[in-house]
C-alpha cells in the first residue's frame, strides 16, 4: 500500500515508518521537522495523490494541563486533523490510522466492594498532600481495587491534550461516516523505547528517569511509586499501527488500547532502569502532580481479537534495551 505517515520523524512515527517499510509498504513521510505542517492543505494536496492510507502520528504531545496551552493543542491536534481529513476526502483516501491516547479515559477503572465498577473523578490536593494517593469510592469512601480499562469505558478527557486527542477521534468518526472511510484509533498507553525524546516536561516518565540516570542523578519517583501503568514498547506500538492498516470497518471508527497487557508501577520502572545502569537508586519523593491519574491498567484484548495485535516485548527485555538505547 502507498501510505502517508504524518509525524514521520517523531518518536513513534519514525518507528512506524520502519515497521511499514519492513512489511513492504511504500511509505511517504510528512513532518514539521522537514517544514511540512499538517495544517497546510496545499502540502497535503501535493502529498496525497496516489496515497491509499494515512497513519496520523503528528500531534502536539505532553501533559497539556495548562489552560494557556489550549490554543496550541487545539490548532495542531484538532484543526490539523480536520484539515487532514478534508484533504483525504478530496483525494479519495479511504483509510486512516490515528494515534490516540489512554488520556481519553481520564482515571482508570476501580472496583468498589459495595458499588462495583467505578470511575472516580480527579484526586484532590488535600488528599494527595496527606499521602492519600489511592482514589476512594466517590459514593461510600471505601478503598477500591484497580481494574483493567476496556475501550467501552466512559471517556473523561481532563486537559487540553486529552480533549484534543478525543476530538481527533470524533473528527475521524465523522469523516468515516460521511465518506465511507475506515478509521482506526489506537489509544497508546505509556510508550517507551529507543529514540524517546530526552527528559522534557513533554516526554513520558521513562525518558525522564533515563535522562536523570544518564546525568548521574537519581530518578525522582512521585507519590509512593505505586502508580500502575502499562508501559508498551515503541516497536510494539509500530506493529500495532501496521496491524491497524488492515483492521476496522468501512464507515466507522474503531478504537483500540495499545498496551502490553503487563502493568507495572512507576517505582518498578525507576528501579529496573537504575539497576540496568548501575544506579543511582531512585528516590521516592512523595511529590505529586495535580491532575495525574493513579492507576491506568489497559485491557489489551480487543486489539488482539480484532487486529491480531499482541505486544511481544516483555517489560524486563524492553527496559534492559531502553537503559542503553539512544534518546532523541
Ligand atoms: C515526570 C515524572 C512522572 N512521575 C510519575 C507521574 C505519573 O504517576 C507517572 C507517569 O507520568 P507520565 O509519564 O508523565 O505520564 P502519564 O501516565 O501521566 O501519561 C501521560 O503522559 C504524557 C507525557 C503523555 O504524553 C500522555 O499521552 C500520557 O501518556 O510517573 C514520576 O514519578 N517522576 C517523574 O519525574
Amino acid at each position: 500500500m502507498r501510505v502517508l505517515v504524518t509525524g514521520s520523524a517523531g518518536f513513534v512515527g519514525s518507528h512506524v515508518v520502519e515497521a511499514l517499510e519492513e512489511a513492504g509498504h511504500d511509505v511517504a513521510g510528512l513532518d514539521l521537522r522537514n517544514g511540512e505542517d499538517v495544517r497546510d492543505g496545499a502540502v497535503l494536496d501535493r502529498m496525497l495523490p496516489g496515497v491509499e492510507a494515512v497513519v496520523h502520528q503528528a500531534a502536539k504531545v505532553g501533559l497539556g494541563v495548562d489552560v494557556a496551552d489550549l490554543p496550541d493543542y487545539t490548532s495542531v491536534n484538532a484543526y490539523g486533523t480536520a484539515v487532514l481529513l478534508a484533504a483525504m476526502a478530496r483525494h479519495g483516501v479511504s483509510r486512516l490510522v490515528l494515534a490516540s491516547s489512554m488520556v481519553v479515559y481520564g482515571e482508570g477503572a476501580y472496583d468498589c466492594p459495595r458499588h462495583g465498577r467505578v470511575r472516580p473523578g480527579p484526586r484532590v490536593a488535600g488528599d494527595l498532600a496527606r499521602g492519600l494517593f489511592e482514589p476512594r469510592c466517590p459514593r461510600c469512601g471505601s478503598p477500591m481495587a484497580s481494574a483493567t480499562i476496556g475501550e467501552d469505558a466512559s471517556l473523561d478527557p481532563r486537559n487540553a491534550y486529552a480533549t484534543t486527542k478525543l476530538t481527533q477521534e470524533h473528527l475521524a468518526a465523522n469523516w468515516a461516516r460521511e465518506t465511507g472511510g475506515t478509521a482506526v484509533a489506537l489509544r497508546y498507553h505509556n510508550v517507551y523505547g529507543p529514540k524517546m525524546p530526552r527528559g522534557t516536561p513533554y516526554s513520558g516518565v521513562a525518558a525522564i528517569f533515563r535522562s536523570a540516570l544518564e546525568a548521574g542523578r537519581a530518578p525522582r519517583v512521585f507519590e509512593d511509586g505505586g502508580q500502575r501503568r502499562d508501559f508498551v514498547h515503541v516497536r510494539d506500538v509500530a506493529r500495532a499501527n501496521l496491524a491497524a492498516l488492515s483492521g476496522g470497518a468501512a464507515g466507522a471508527l474503531a478504537a483500540y488500547n495499545v498496551a502490553s497487557g503487563e502493568p507495572h508501577t512507576v517505582g518498578e520502572m525507576a528501579a529496573a532502569l537504575a539497576a540496568e545502569r548501575g544506579g543511582p537508586d531512585p528516590v521516592v519523593t512523595g511529590d505529586y502532580r495535580l491532575g495525574d491519574v493513579r492507576h491506568i491498567v489497559a485491557s489489551p484484548g480487543r486489539a488482539a481479537e480484532d487486529l491480531g495485535f499482541r505486544a511481544r516485548i516483555a517489560f524486563a527485555e524492553g527496559v534492559k534495551e531502553f537503559a542503553g538505547a539512544p534518546l532523541a
